[in-house]
């Protein structure tokens, strides 16, 4: 399986993202540069954090015109697997991939440190190697991870099971402390923790490592034939 590791002006989890997967899962990676418009031969798409653009307007406002996109959004048309984290997640939620938005933390500080998740859905390609309720420490660093969305919106996530990560506390004035949103097809998630961060127990936590091996064992398994 092969991963594209998106990269904007301003993102700077692109190298941890690339580590994670080719070193700690032993997958293959590749970085693609946002001024690229296809990603043909890649079977998954990553959207690192950071600070695209430097934030300007809104974190992901500009990054969501980039050329790159369009191949972003066609992927996760096609049901390839699409993983934003960070500033990544802000990208889709701008680009419409994800539903809501982003609001500057509560307190309007900028958040940097290990957060205590619980998995509220495990039932998808993204979090088969957790189980449900399970407690994962994710470092989150960020200072617009406040997620927001209308009622109805909030309804339909709730009802779909579409929101896969809660925080256990309140770090940042997230609606129901949301982490963590996927769209109703399956194959889009959007997160603010850091999972590429916590690959390993040298970075303090390897949580993470499960979901990028639930993510190549469900392409394993719809793609690979077996004898
Ligand atoms: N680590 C990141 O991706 C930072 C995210 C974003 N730019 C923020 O501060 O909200």
């Amino acid at each position: 399986m092969k991963f594209a590791v998106i990269v904007f002006p301003g993102s700077n989890c692109d190298a941890d993202m690339y580590h994670a997967i080719s070193d700690a899962l032993g997958a293959e990676a590749e970085y693609v540069w946002h001024h690229e418009t296809s990603l043909q031969g890649f079977d998954g798409i990553l959207l690192p954090g950071g600070f695209s653009h430097g934030d300007y307007l809104r974190s992901g406002a500009i990054a969501r015109f980039a050329p790159i996109m369009k191949a972003v959004i066609e992927a996760a048309k096609e049901g390839k697997p699409v993983l934003g984290v960070c500033n990544g997640f802000q990208i889709l939620l701008e680009a419409g991939l994800l539903p809501g938005a982003m609001k500057r933390n509560e307190g309007l500080k900028f958040i940097c440190r290990p957060a205590v998740l619980t998995v509220e859905n495990e039932k998808t390609m993204f979090t088969a190697g957790y189980e449900k309720g399970q407690e994962i420490t994710i470092p989150v660093a960020h200072g617009e991870g406040n997620y927001e969305c209308d009622d109805a919106t909030f309804n339909e996530l709730e009802k779909n099971g579409q929101i896969i990560f809660r925080y256990q506390d309140n770090i940042n004035g997230s609606r129901h402390q949301i982490a963590g949103i996927m769209n109703e097809a399956g194959n889009v998630l959007g997160m603010m923790p850091h999972p590429e961060r916590a690959v390993e127990a040298l970075l303090g936590s390897d949580d993470g490592l499960a979901l990028f091996q639930s993510i190549v064992r469900n392409w394993r398994e719809t793609h690979v034939a077996t004898t």
